[in-house]
């Protein structure tokens, strides 16, 4: 597939809708048979150990669907549900023990954390080999370097995305709007390790909206629901939405919704990313990958061949 000129485009006709959930089914197959593969070879299945500390609304949908994925995935998930209140100190504590504990094969920490709390210092004590979140120092050096090592999940899967919708994307003038360690700046690097021309643009950016319509993908993750209006898309783009904003309904239920005025993005995208059903399922499937990679190389054994050519790095 690749972008048709707006000109050609015909008129009426809507954006095509990347499914991250059906890519991510996939992947999950994927590690599933990685993860058998090392429960018969070890004795034992991988191993994720999550820590959530408060109520973010983002991180609990996460937390959630992660569970379920990893088990149904033939792995171990442990949860360490701590109130918001929980101290540094026994946050750290808590990790030194996951570090050392010879069975957890993947540490997650749950961002943002509560206030008061330092994310980095917290972060930076995880084992680099337990890293399946991709945050670590160790991890973050590799990916500037282009040197081996586990890679954030969310941008690992919004490059598979791109790639889903307009196969090889050397060349392409990205536009990612968001620079946190966890999204923003990493999908920058991946995609630059796509031989992509790469906006990195924040809170900072003057004239967003114009620097936005220069991007042939648009990624947006400022964490702004509705931010991305139909004239930030130059008409034929990609834009891949990894926004998860719960937002009150009149009714007072909630729902979820992305950065971009999906409704009005329709009309001007020729492929976009849905809110449910896009970035989302694909970060739990790159966590799961990321936990057969790194349970392979703790046990000192060669990546299972069925995640070897999938995920990033
Ligand atoms: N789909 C998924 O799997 C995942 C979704 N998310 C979601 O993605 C979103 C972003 O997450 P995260 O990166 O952790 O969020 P952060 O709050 O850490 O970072 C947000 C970034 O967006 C920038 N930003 C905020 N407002 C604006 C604005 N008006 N104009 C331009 N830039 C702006 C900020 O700029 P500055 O640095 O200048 O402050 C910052 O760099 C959230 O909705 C989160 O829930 C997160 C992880 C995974
Ligand atoms: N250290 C860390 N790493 C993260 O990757 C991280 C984090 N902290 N904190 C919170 C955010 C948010 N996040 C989500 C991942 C998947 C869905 C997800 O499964 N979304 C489904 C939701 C479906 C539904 O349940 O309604 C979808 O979009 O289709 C949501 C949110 C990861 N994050």
């Amino acid at each position: 597939m690749t972008v048709q000129d707006p000109i050609l485009r015909p008129s009426g006709r809507r954006a095509v809708l990347i499914d991250g959930k059906a890519a991510a089914e996939g992947l999950d197959q994927a590690a599933r048979a990685g993860a058998l593969e090392l429960t018969q070879t070890l004795g034992r299945p991988p191993c994720l150990a999550v820590v959530l500390a408060g109520e973010d609304p983002a991180s609990q949908v996460y937390v959630r669907n992660k569970v379920r994925r990893t088990e149904s995935a033939g792995m171990i998930s442990v949860e360490h549900r701590l109130p918001a209140s929980v101290s540094q100190d026994e946050l750290l504590a808590l990790i030194g023990r996951l570090n050392i504990d010879p069975v957890v094969d993947g540490i997650l920490v749950q961002l943002p954390l509560p206030a008061g709390l330092d994310a980095q210092t917290v972060v930076q004590a995880i084992d680099p080999a337990k890293d399946v979140d991709g945050l670590t120092a160790a991890s973050a050096g590799a990916l500037v370097l282009g040197a081996p090592g586990l890679r954030p999940c969310t941008p690992a899967g919004c490059v598979y995305l791109a790639r889903q919708a307009l196969g090889d994307l050397t060349g392409r003038h990205v536009v990612v709007i968001g620079r946190s360690i966890l999204v923003g700046k990493p999908a920058a690097l991946l995609f630059l390790d796509a031989d992509c021309t790469v906006s990195l643009a924040h809170s900072r950016t003057r004239d967003l909206p114009a620097l936005a319509r220069q991007a042939d993908i648009l990624i947006a993750a400022a964490g702004r629901p509705g931010m991305v209006k139909a004239d930030w898309i130059r008409p034929g783009a990609t834009v891949i939405d990894v926004g998860i904003n719960r937002v009150a309904r009149p009714d007072g239920s909630s729902a979820l919704t992305g950065d971009a005025d999906y409704e009005a993005a329709l009309d001007i995208a020729d492929f976009i990313t849905p809110v449910p059903g896009g970035v989302g399922p694909m970060t739990i499937a790159m966590l799961l990958i990321n936990t057969v990679r790194a349970c392979a190389r703790r046990a000192g054994l060669a990546i299972p061949a069925s995640v070897a050519g999938t995920g990033a790095g």
